[in-house]
């Protein structure tokens, strides 16, 4: 597998004329069968030479001489508009079933989704190879990881993009994406466009499996933990940790690793890094760990690194953001940032959009909106609210329609547990009819909640109740939108948890430091 990789980033095919870089990029028919290793069939001489101009794996997008590659997905066949895209001009097409009688001349390839990769990082001339790239991976902790690791790579005067859930954040501008981890093609058109010095992207096991990162390779690497999430996609846990240790295996000559073990798949990983002979710096609570914790709480972390003691204080509260805090300071260490700039930068860190948000309610009560959507995340986020707060919780939250049931008990109970009071609300439907999500939450709160819960659908009225029901002290702890516009209307006609919050309550936003 490494051998792979680091093969392809080696033997790199340079099909594009060296002169034109970040010009226009020159690529020829004849030279994307060599990509393949695939002598040009001479019955095409006629189009050698041609240039393509641009890869798609999607017919709506096709314009005049680009490549298709068909992709056979999880919803539909891309060998099924193989027509569309010749009657669009499509130069090439790229498949692995036989199109049959087709106009346009056919690459055959195993597997396509590869195929679309290497032909992506390929046309955009390998960009990763130009740029200091790190990967965050985990259940959670990648969006936070990523925005710290951020604000301390420019704190330490290098220009820095990044891509994830938020946002994506290239050349000092926000480019709005629809993914974590984007699709191929524009992964390396942006990496190709990017200016930044360093790119810091969140990387899904979605991503990973299927080939979204094709012909990148990192310097850095991270993985956060691993939680239930994501079953309806992966078929077991197992699987979803395979897959994403895929991203541990995609690292240049050099590279670093950045686990957590106090996390025990984290623990696993490293030692199957470890063993393989890959350089990892494990952070943890173990004495053997590299960075060893010494003792973490909601304001920050104090670990012991070669005999030495360092302190971080964490700018977002909760005890899981000291770990995300300590592991963006490595990362950020390795690339040369010192621990004193560091310390001074956290200071100024202006927090995530959706990431413990909190706000202060003239009645002398709190918020906190969060896009935790596991059990773990919910379970940790209202321990670090009842720590912060005196008063009650009460905690809003829905499950998101077409997405792994399997977590949504776990979720109510840890909800149960931790909080005085939940009420079950809409997520996005994806979907799923009103009617049939309703009932869901009904049940699930009959056979799995207790009596201080209570069933909400209409999310904007579910709020409403809650922070009109709060008192001075209180908190209310609303999950699962986090920064993301609702996908469906409400009985009033706000488009987000923070509007929501905002327009009842003329809510005041508090500070993003713990301690504020
Ligand atoms: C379930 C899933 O992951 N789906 C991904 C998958 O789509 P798919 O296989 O279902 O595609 P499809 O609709 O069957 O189409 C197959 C092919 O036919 C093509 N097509 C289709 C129709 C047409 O008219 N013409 C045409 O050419 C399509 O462009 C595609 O190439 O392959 C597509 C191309 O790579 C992805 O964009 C798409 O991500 C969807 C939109 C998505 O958002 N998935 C989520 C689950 C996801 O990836 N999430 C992670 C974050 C997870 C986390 O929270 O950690 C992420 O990275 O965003
Ligand atoms: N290290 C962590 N461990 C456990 N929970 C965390 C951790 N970091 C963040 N969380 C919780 O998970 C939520 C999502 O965090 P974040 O957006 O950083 O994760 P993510 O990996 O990017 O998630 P997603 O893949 O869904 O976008 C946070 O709002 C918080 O409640």
């Amino acid at each position: 597998m490494i051998l792979e990789h680091r093969m392809l980033y080696c033997f790199k095919i340079f099909l594009v004329n060296e002169c034109c870089y970040k010009g226009v990029v020159h690529v020829k028919i004849k030279e994307v069968f060599e990509l393949f290793n695939i002598k040009a069939p001479s019955s095409l001489e006629h189009v050698w030479e041609d240039e393509i101009t641009g890869i798609t794996d999607d017919s709506r997008n096709v314009t005049p001489g680009q490549i298709f590659t068909a992709v056979e997905g999880y919803e539909t066949d891309g060998h099924d508009y193989i027509e569309e895209a010749c009657r669009k001009g499509a130069a090439l097409i790229v498949g692995h079933k036989n199109p049959g009688d087709i106009s346009v001349p056919f690459l055959f390839v195993h597997h396509p989704r590869k195929a679309l990769g290497m032909l992506a990082a390929a046309y955009y001339q390998y960009p990763a190879g130009n740029k200091t790239m790190i990967g965050v991976t985990g259940t959670n902790g990648k969006t936070t990881v990523t925005h710290l690791l951020h604000h301390l790579v420019e704190a330490g005067g290098l220009s820095c993009g990044r891509l994830g859930t938020v946002e994506n954040y290239l050349n000092g501008k926000t480019i709005q994406g629809f993914q974590t981890t984007p699709g191929v093609v524009d992964l390396h058109k942006w990496l190709y466009e990017s200016r930044d010095e360093v790119i810091v992207m969140e990387v899904s096991s979605h991503g990973l499996e299927q080939y979204r990162l094709e012909g990148v390779t990192f310097d850095i690497t991270i993985f956060t933990n691993l939680q239930q999430d994501h079953l309806d996609y992966h078929r077991s846990m197992e699987e979803y940790f395979q897959a994403k240790s895929k991203l541990f295996f995609m690292m240049k000559e050099g590279g670093q690793a950045i686990v957590n073990t106090d996390d025990s798949w984290g623990e696993r990983l490293s030692c199957l890094l470890s063993d393989q002979g890959e350089p990892v710096t494990s952070t943890g609570s173990e004495k053997s760990s590299d960075i060893q914790i010494q003792e973490v709480d909601d304001h920050g972390i104090r670990f012991n690194e070669n005999g030495q003691l360092f302190y971080y204080s964490t700018p977002i509260a909760g005890v899981y953001n000291s770990y995300n805090t300590l592991q963006a300071c490595t990362a950020a260490e390795h690339l040369g940032v010192s621990k004193q700039r560091m310390v001074h930068a956290l200071k100024s860190f202006p927090g995530i959009p959706g990431r413990f948000e909190q706000y202060s309610l003239a009645n002398g009560a709190h918020v906190i909106i969060d896009y935790a959507h596991t059990a773990d995340s919910i379970r940790h986020l209202l321990q670090a609210a009842g720590r912060k707060y005196e008063g009650e919780i009460t905690h809003v939250f829905g499950f998101r329609g077409n997405r792994d049931e399997s977590k949504r008990p776990a979720m109510l109970h840890a909800s149960s547990e931790w909080s005085d009071r939940y009420i079950l609300t809409l997520d996005d439907l994806n979907t799923v009819p009103y009617e049939e999500m309703t009932a869901s939450l009904q049940k699930l709160h009959e056979q799995e909640g207790w009596i201080g819960g209570t069933v909400i659908p209409d999310r904007v009225s579910a709020l409403k109740t809650a922070l009109e029901t709060s008192e001075e002290g209180d908190v209310v702890v609303i999950t699962g939108k986090g920064h993301e516009r609702y996908q469906q209307a409400y009985h009033l006609p706000y488009s987000s948890d923070r509007e929501t919050v905002q327009s009842l309550c003329n809510a005041v936003k508090a500070g993003v430091h713990p301690s504020s």
